[in-house]
């Protein structure tokens, strides 16, 4: 059997692996896709996070958001298990944190996930029934825990969809739908 650490890895170094050019060329469409989303369109309130280099990038999404007076928040992870989302006034207004992920400036204006219109879920890899795999510490699995699933939606380059299903565990939160740079995969 495969492991779940396994498939973990493979899909981490086959992001790895992609070019930076190859990501730029699809970050513009992925945006596009993202900005047509009807639950886009009607949120008030957004999560998407800031994506590390070669991770589907939502920066432009996020400025849209902005300009659009829609309210922003990012993650940041506050301990080995827990992630708050944390208000972005602006993608200039952020320090390099653990990882180098880029988090909002302190102080943080946090709010409760449940008032949350839409969260743009990260991972590293997805299959085409919305089994997700993360980065390893189920952060988004505790985060989505208790919210509806038409509150959120995974984001990716259409290379992370496997073919394969992804083994999911017990904690292992579905997506209802992929969006990635080629279009949603909406799962049954
Ligand atoms: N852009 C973005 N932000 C995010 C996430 C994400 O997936 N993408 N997260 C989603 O949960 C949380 C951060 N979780 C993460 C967990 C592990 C690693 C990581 O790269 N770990 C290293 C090993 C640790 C180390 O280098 O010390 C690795 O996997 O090689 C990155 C993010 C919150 N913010
Ligand atoms: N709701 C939860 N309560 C307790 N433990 C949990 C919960 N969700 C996940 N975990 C645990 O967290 C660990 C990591 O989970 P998993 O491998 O699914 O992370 P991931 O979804 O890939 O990561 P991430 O969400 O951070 O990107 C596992 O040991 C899992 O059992």
């Amino acid at each position: 059997m495969i492991t779940k650490e396994a498939v973990r890895q493979a899909c981490k170094s086959q992001r790895a692996a992609l070019s930076i050019a190859d990501c730029a060329s699809w970050t513009s469409k992925l945006c596009q896709e993202i900005l047509q989303l009807e639950q886009y369109e009607h949120a008030q309130s957004i999560m998407a996070y800031l994506a590390m280099p070669k991770e589907a990038n939502l920066d432009d999404v996020i400025e849209h958001a902005l300009q659009a007076g829609k309210r922003v928040y990012v993650p940041v992870c506050i301990d080995k298990t827990t992630m708050i989302a944390v208000r972005l006034h602006n993608l200039d207004d952020v320090v390099h944190g653990v990882l180098n992920i880029r988090v909002p400036k302190e102080p943080y204006e946090i709010i409760d996930p449940k008032d949350i219109d839409l969260i743009l879920v990260p991972g590293s890899g997805f299959d085409r029934n919305g089994g997700r795999m993360g980065m390893g510490n189920g952060y988004y699995d505790r985060f989505l825990k208790e919210l509806s699933p038409s509150n959120y939606i995974a984001v990716a380059w259409q290379v992370q969809i496997m073919d394969k299903p992804i083994p999911m565990e017990r904690y292992d939160q579905r997506m209802p739908a992929i969006v990635t740079e080629q279009g949603v995969i909406h799962v049954n």
